[in-house]
């Protein structure tokens, strides 16, 4: 049975069945003995499948009343289920009728989390066909929200923490948790959640809500998805406050207890899961984010969604804005709000592009991106008191103060936020932007939705319709003066998914600048000329599930070439291989 397993475990010719065969009916039946023995081969420890009640409860094997008669009969629910025998496309009908009577975002939220807890494969049925629908309630902006009252909603632990109490033994800790073959970790400390702030341990939700997309949009199974909070304490004075807050109740760890712990839990996942296993970074602060990345990209299969997810889905749309904008990469010229992890993070890629394109030095390069941070234009003689991620960006320039100063002093072309700071844009800085540029392309990256630095609506009526717009956060279409835009979404779920698959499927042993390369080019290729007459950077959400199989394949053969893909031999078709490895969510039979 080991050998009809695809890379990605997935068994896809034994236990996942392929939804089509599923519809068309002859489907092998595969609960009982061949279930069991997955789980004995993946989990030794862990029960095998449960039946009657206790099956009922189990979220991953669960199907409510989409369990048939013979089902029924053979795994001891007659009488625990009520007679009628649902499909699940009614199943899925009759929640999101009942999802969309919540008013609020939250209360999707919950629903959908309570979902999750009962039948997995229906959350994800409901996720996968409802997607634009659904990506607003369990990622950006909602998963915000709920990361600020996760100690309140908190009802069952969803994935793993690890603080401070645990140095010393963190390889126990992972040990507890009840999978063995772990594909994708999503890691945070909860330091700087979105354009939220420090939210402790409640910034769980975040790598929860990113695995979720792992699976949804990427196809990573739900079992080989793990979801860690390492909680050094908060500096969030409200959260020390709050008797429901969920973690330490202590300020921040630094300096050498930080790393220590940091150093632990690295070790730790390699010595429990292997070399093969994906560390995604999510949502630690600057500081900490540059120097994780820096020490473990070379001994670690490590990636920061935010510096480098980021720059690629971000690259991706600047590249997809040219066939309007006209010119190519190294005719523009670039101004960023905010000089973190996202705004350094883009604009080294950007840079790299360009050089390749142009076979020219990236110092030189460098030099039509500008950045601003909140001390103003990163300029030559700030150089010394700068933080060395922002340094590369010192440029010979006088010192300007503002934005708006930034804006009319160097007349960029693009103008990119990404400052975690909402309503910077402000109508002066869209209304000079667009006084000098035909079509100003204006990126207000920064989520969840309260943290844009401007939303479509002032993006598109202060720039009389000239601006070509994207946000970090989902906004409704805009209609004004009788004609409508369709803003883009420049978030990293366009990326992170499809680059995880392609990792994972190839074997990948390290994570290389390349690789973020050929995914931005994978994305920005999928955008039809009928989306590019519509005005969109970016393909809909709806065709996620494709999108991120191209994006995988392009990915993975990128890992071929360097050297650092160690799945052997080589699929032949790696778009075909990587759909063959996508998790399905419709039901399967049991025997
Ligand atoms: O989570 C998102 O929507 C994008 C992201 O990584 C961030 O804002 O930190
Ligand atoms: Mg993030």
């Amino acid at each position: 049975m080991e050998s009809t397993m695809n890379e990605l475990g997935n068994a896809a010719s034994v236990l996942d069945i392929d939804p089509k065969t599923a519809v068309g009916g002859g489907v092998e039946d595969v609960y009982g003995e061949d279930f069991a023995t997955e789980d004995q081969l993946i989990t030794p420890w862990t029960v095998s499948v449960a039946s009657g009640y206790s099956l009922l409860r189990d979220p991953r094997h669960n199907k409510g009343l989409a369990f048939t008669e013979k089902e029924r009969d053979a795994h001891y629910l007659s009488g625990l289920l009520p007679p009628v025998v649902l499909s699940q496309q009614l199943q899925e009908k009759k929640l999101m009728n009942s999802i969309r009577q919540y008013q609020l975002p939250i209360q999707k939220y919950m629903a959908m989390m309570e979902l999750e807890e009962r039948n997995e494969r229906l959350f994800y049925k409901l996720l996968i066909d409802n997607v634009e629908e659904l990506l607003p309630v369990v990622y950006t902006p909602t998963v915000g929200e709920a990361c600020q009252k996760y100690g309140s909603i908190f009802r069952r632990p969803q994935g793993l923490y690890i603080s401070l109490k645990e140095k010393g033994r963190v390889l126990d800790v992972l040990k507890n948790w009840p999978e063995r073959s772990i594909q994708v970790i999503v890691v945070t400390d909860g330091e700087r959640i979105l354009g939220l702030g420090d939210l402790g341990c409640q910034g769980m939700g975040i790598p929860v809500g990113k695995l979720s997309l792992y699976t949804a949009l990427g196809g990573i199974r739900p079992s080989a998805c793990l979801p860690i909070t390492i909680d050094v304490g908060t500096n969030n004075e409200k959260l020390l406050n709050d008797e429901f807050y969920i973690g330490l109740k202590q300020k921040r760890a630094t300096g050498q207890e930080y790393s220590e712990l940091l150093h632990e839990f690295m070790s730790a996942v390699k010595q429990c899961y292997g070399e093969k296993v994906l560390i995604q970074f999510e949502d630690f602060a600057n500081h900490n984010a540059f120097e994780l990345l820096a020490k473990y990209r070379t001994s670690h299969l490590v990636f920061n969604d935010d510096i480098q997810g980021t720059a690629s889905v971000v690259l991706s749309g600047v590249v997809s804005a040219l066939r309007v904008l006209g010119g190519s990469l190294a005719d523009h010229k670039f101004l960023f709000l905010g000089a973190g992890e996202a705004g350094t993070g883009i604009a080294e890629l950007i840079a790299l592009e360009m050089s390749k394109r142009t076979n020219t030095p990236l110092e030189e390069c460098r030099k039509r991106i500008y950045l601003v941070d909140s001390k103003g234009l990163i300029v030559k003689s700030r150089f010394e008191s700068l933080q060395h991620f922002k340094q590369p960006w010192a440029h010979d320039h006088e010192p300007v103060k503002t934005l708006l100063e930034a804006v009319n002093a160097l007349k960029p072309t693009v103008l990119i936020g990404a400052s975690g700071m909402g309503k910077t844009f402000t109508k002066e800085v869209v209304e000079a932007m667009s006084s000098f540029n035909e079509r100003p392309l204006i990126m207000a990256l920064s989520n969840p939705t309260s943290q844009a630095e401007c939303t479509a609506e002032e993006a598109y009526s202060w720039s009389k319709g000239k601006a070509i717009f994207a946000s970090g956060s989902p906004f409704d279409p805009v209609e004004y003066e009788g004609k409508v835009f369709v803003p883009g979404q420049g978030n990293n779920a366009y990326i992170f998914p499809g680059f995880g698959l392609g990792v994972v499927m190839s074997g990948a042993i390290r994570v290389h600048d390349d690789m973020l390369l050929a995914a931005s080019e994978a994305l920005a290729e999928q955008v039809t000329d009928a989306e590019y007459e519509k005005g969109l950077i970016y393909p809909p959400f709806s065709k996620i599930r494709k999108i991120s199989a191209e994006i995988a394949a392009k990915v993975a053969a990128k890992a071929y070439e360097l050297g650092l893909a160690s799945r052997l031999p080589r699929p032949a078709n790696l778009v075909k291989y990587a759909e063959s490895c996508m998790y399905s969510p419709v039901y399967r039979n049991y025997r």
